[in-house]
Formats: structure tokens, C-alpha cells, sequence
């Protein structure tokens, strides 16, 4: 099926397929094509031009998008979208006062995700899932990393990764699933649960092939470095690339860690000594804020502009979860992005589009406007420019969405 989509206003993140993740100055650069038109050919962008050079061909489906602007979807490289139910009664504690580890020693938390979840069969879960899934790609998310973290015992973090393989086969977008057995402790037993993250759950997530990467809570009160070391060690002999939570409220030595195992990415970083940017300076990691997370806690952003002006590339997902961060809505993370983290709305968008792919691999299949790469888009409503995505805060400036060039 061939379809070309002609009077683009301006097709954004247009990028030859040879480019880099983007670092530092590079990131508040958006390359795009005004009045353009885009050629698409079974779900895969064939090519693009300037509306000038649009040669007629009669074997192409013409779509015409009347001067609106195209720009690729979003990718949501950190969320937890499998759970069984809100905690919206969390939320009313914490507006009277509570604290987000207040709330957990109160029986609120992970552990309450992880209760609930034990509970819940998987057609349950699968049916919420694919819901919220759903509803992310109709707000622009065209390629997602789900975590499991909310079983805590062999069986649910299974029964979470089986509903997460289940979502690879029933949408056509690309997902990533990550294995978070090391969420919370779920016994004050913790060398016990250790001995149940490495000698069990590993090894039957490794023989049914149900995980992409290796995630850790590396916090004060959760896993400590010398845990998440032997979690990662053992990560590294099942093949699973690490990807990990380090300094959401405090620096214990995660970052360090992190980088000595290679891991793709280091994620949260709401505290980040200069110290650990150095040590980012000189590694491939690449730092990754959720200021869904940082906005809806009320707890402090992730410098974003200093890892910018250090040089460093940075990544921005929605940490879409029922405690810290209910939203998987990649507009208002664009929004928080410029209005709490000073970024320019260009900035904003890279890191959730093009930059955003390599913290999931996913470079040569999405993130841009790229021959080769899957026509994952996204039409703006009339009038909507790169700027709107960050200054149309909780305004829908999104007319269509296209997975491999099909409205969905
Ligand atoms: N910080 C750790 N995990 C999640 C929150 C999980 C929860 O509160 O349920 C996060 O990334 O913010
Ligand atoms: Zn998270």
C-alpha cells in the first residue's frame, strides 16, 4: 500500500538515517521541510521532499493535510503501564500532607500496586493495559518501554511480563519490556528476596525470553548499590542490558554503578551531583528525566539544562505509573519540559522523539522523519506549530495519529 501525504505545513524531525543521538547544543535544532510532502509504502516512510519536487504518480493513495504540520510520534522510553488499579486515595493522602515514602511506610506505595496486582488475573490486566495503551498512542506515544515491578513474587512479575509479551503481539507499535523484580522489598527478608530475584525469577524470565533489560530501584530504603550490583551481574549472564531508577530523592552511588555495567540508561536523576554528570561525560549511559514524576510528587526536576550545557545527551519519558507519575500524556511532558526545566520546546522534542529511540534501541525504526523508519506521525490540528506541543499545556493540538502510515 503506497500513500503519499501532500501540503504538509511543515514536516518536522526530518533526519538523514546515518544520525547520532543528539547532545548538548544539538538538541535545540529540529530539522524540517515547510510545505513538504511525505510518501509512505507498507507502514515504512519511503521518501520526502519540498512540494515543489513532488513528482504525480497515480499508484500512490494522495492524502491531502492542507497545510498542517506532521512531526513523528512520541517514544516513551520509561513507564509502568501494567497495573491493576489507580491510587488516586494516595493522592488525597498526599494532598493533606503525606510524603511519597510516608504514604509507603503507611501501606500505600509499591506494595499496595503489588498487593493489588497479586490479586488480579491476567485477562484483567491485560484488558486495563491495552486499554491505557491505547490511549497513549491516540495522544502520540508510537513506540513504549513497559517495566513489570509490581508483582514482587514469581508469579506476578511472570503474570506482568506475560501481559507485557501479550501487548508485543497485540499492537503494532514497538515495545520494550523490562524486568523491575527489584521494585521493593516484599519481606523484611531482604537477602531471602534477593535469593528470589537471581536463583528464580531470572532464570525463568531468561528461558520464556520475557524481558528486554534490567531495571533496579537504586534508593535509600529500596536496593542499595551492592544489591543492584549483583542484580545487574546477574542481568549481564541472562542478557539483559541494564536500565535503571538512581537518584529520584537521594545520591547513594547508582549513576557509578549504572555506567560500570553499560547500562543504556540511568532514569529519574532528580539529584545529580556534578560529580555523577562527570562520570555521564565519559560514558554511553544516557541520562533520562521524568518530570511527570517530579511534577506530580512535587519534588525537585532533573537539571535538565546542566546536562544539556555539560554536553550530555538527554532523554525525557513519562514514568507513567498510579503513584508517582498518572500521566502518559508525551505533550505535557513537552510542557513540563520548557516550563519547569527551562528547555526550548526544540530541546523538549528531541528528547522525546529522536533521542529518546536510542534509549531503547530503537534508533533505526523510530523517533524521526527518516527513509526506512516506520511511518509512525503525528498530524497537527490547523494553525499548530513545534511551539504549541510545550505551550498548549493540556491542550490537545493533536488532529491524527498514524501507525505505520494507518490512522489509528
Ligand atoms: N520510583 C520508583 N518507581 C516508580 C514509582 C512507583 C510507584 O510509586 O508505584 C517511579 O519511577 O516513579
Ligand atoms: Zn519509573
Amino acid at each position: 500500500m503506497q500513500k503519499v501525504f501532500i501540503n504538509i505545513g511543515n514536516l518536522a524531525q526530518v533526519r538523514a538515517s546515518e544520525s547520532n543521538i543528539l547532545r548538548g547544543t544539538l538538541m535545540a535544532d529540529v530539522p524540517s521541510i515547510d510545505n513538504a510532502w511525505l510518501k509512505t509504502k507498507d507502514g515504512i516512510i519511503e521518501d520526502y521532499g519540498p512540494m515543489t519536487e513532488l513528482q504525480e504518480d497515480s499508484a500512490y493513495e494522495t492524502i491531502d493535510l492542507n497545510g498542517q504540520m506532521v512531526t513523528p510520534t512520541f517514544v516513551d522510553s520509561h513507564t509502568h503501564l501494567v497495573f491493576a488499579a489507580d491510587r488516586d486515595e494516595e493522592f488525597v493522602m498526599k494532598i493533606k500532607g503525606m510524603g511519597y515514602q510516608e504514604i509507603a511506610e503507611a501501606g500505600g506505595g509499591i506494595l499496595n500496586s503489588a498487593r493489588r496486582l497479586q490479586e488480579t488475573p491476567f485477562n484483567e490486566l491485560l484488558a486495563g493495559a491495552k486499554r491505557r495503551l491505547e490511549a497513549a498512542i491516540s495522544t502520540g506515544t508510537g513506540a513504549i518501554e513497559i517495566k513489570s515491578g509490581y508483582g514482587l513474587t514469581m508469579e506476578a512479575e511472570i503474570k506482568m511480563l506475560q501481559v507485557i509479551a501479550q501487548l508485543k503481539q497485540d499492537f503494532d507499535i514497538p515495545i520494550k519490556s523490562t524486568f523491575l523484580g527489584a521494585h521493593a522489598f516484599p519481606t523484611s527478608d531482604h537477602d531471602k528476596y534477593m535469593d528470589t530475584l537471581l536463583q528464580e525469577m531470572l532464570p525463568e524470565i531468561y528461558s520464556q525470553k520475557l524481558a528486554d533489560y534490567i531495571d533496579c530501584f537504586c534508593e535509600k530504603g529500596y536496593f542499595n548499590t551492592d544489591q543492584m550490583c549483583h542484580l545487574l551481574e546477574a542481568g549481564e549472564k541472562y542478557e539483559l542490558k541494564p536500565k535503571v531508577h538512581v537518584n529520584q530523592f537521594n545520591a547513594i552511588g547508582g549513576v557509578e554503578k549504572a555506567i560500570e555495567f553499560g547500562a543504556i540508561s540511568v532514569d529519574h536523576l532528580e539529584v545529580l551531583p556534578d560529580e555523577e554528570i562527570s562520570l555521564l561525560k565519559d560514558s554511553d549511559t544516557i541520562p533520562v528525566g521524568l518530570p511527570g514524576c517530579s511534577f506530580f510528587l512535587n519534588i525537585p526536576f532533573t537539571p535538565a539544562r546542566k546536562i544539556i550545557e555539560n554536553g550530555l545527551p538527554l532523554v525525557l519519558a513519562s514514568d507513567f505509573n498510579p503513584g508517582s507519575a498518572p500521566s502518559f500524556n508525551m505533550s505535557t511532558i513537552n510542557s513540563l519540559a520548557a516550563i519547569k526545566m527551562k528547555l526550548l520546546p526544540e530541546e523538549a522534542f528531541n528528547a522525546t522523539t529522536h533521542n529518546a529511540a536510542y534509549a531503547l534501541e530503537l534508533a533505526d525504526e523510530v523517533g524521526s522523519i527518516t527513509k526506512g523508519k516506520r511511518a509512525n506521525f503525528i498530524v497537527g490540528k490547523p494553525g499548530k506549530n513545534l511551539n504549541s506541543i510545550s505551550y498548549n499545556f493540556g491542550v490537545d493540538w493533536i488532529e491524527s495519529v498514524y501507525i505505520n502510515a494507518k490512522k489509528v
